[in-house]
């Protein structure tokens, strides 16, 4: 679904991105771990579009994107959720939805809805009023509204206490596993994400160190000195 190959990023001098080679397959859920500064939120910017200055090649089912603009990238079926659960503070959770959605309303919502009742029930409130876990839930349900087939989340639960970490990363794996929808997660959780993926790619200054089945590293805790 995703090929990257050969990719480099560079935010004016400071080359951040290293000859990164990886493909992702449809439906699997991958998370990237790596110290801070690792490269992880500019791997998912230059996954979107997002950043201006990159070489080599992603390919999205076949199609190169990395210099597409961001906005094309979302038409095509790339979803982003951004670190910090970027909500409107002063608008419902039902006008949250409906700005993300622009042209694809009511069976994407309802999905939404499906997904997190929560916020079928609280469809009326303000999102600033929301608790920190609920405005998470509003910022994944957010980027469903364009109904993605790769959605990615940059920490969707920084700041959160551990069982609250737990029920979004849950409900993270409940998309893949309902809409079918193939996952790549940057986290700091290491644990409990990787209870909730296939595979890990872990990054370290800007290159990957390790690529393979999550299991391996629940197994050989002695295999997380690598980030
Ligand atoms: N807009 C920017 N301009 C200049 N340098 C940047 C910019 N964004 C990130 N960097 C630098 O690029 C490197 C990688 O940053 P990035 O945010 O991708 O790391 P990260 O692994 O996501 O870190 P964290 O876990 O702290 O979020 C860091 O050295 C950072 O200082």
């Amino acid at each position: 679904m995703l090929q990257v190959e050969n990719l480099n990023a560079y935010y004016g001098k400071l080359h951040v991105l290293h000859d990164l080679s990886f493909t992702i397959g449809e439906g699997e859920r991958v998370a990237v771990f790596g110290h801070n500064g690792a490269g992880k939120t500019t791997l998912l910017r230059a996954c979107v579009g997002d950043l201006a200055s990159v070489s080599g090649a992603i390919r999205y089912r076949g199609t190169p994107i990395v210099t597409n603009e961001a906005h094309v990238n979302v038409g095509l079926g790339l979803g982003l959720v951004q670190q910090g659960a970027n909500v409107f503070r002063e608008l419902s959770v039902r006008e949250n939805l409906l700005i993300a959605g622009l042209r694809n309303q009511g069976r994407a919502q309802e999905e939404v809805f499906g997904l997190f009742p929560l916020l079928k029930e609280r469809r009326e409130q303000i999102a600033g009023s929301l608790s920190g876990g609920q405005q998470q839930m509003l910022a994944i349900g957010m980027a469903l509204m364009t109904q993605p087939s790769i959605l990615l989340l940059d920490e969707p639960t920084t700041g959160l206490a551990p069982v609250i970490v737990r029920d979004v990363l849950h409900s993270v794996s409940e998309i893949n596993r309902n809409r079918g929808t193939t996952i790549v997660v940057v986290e700091q959780n290491v644990q409990a994400t990787l209870e909730h993926v296939d595979r890990a790619i872990v990054l370290k200054s800007g290159r990957i160190v390790y690529d393979g089945p999550s299991s391996t590293l629940l197994e050989q805790e002695s295999l997380w000195e690598l980030f």
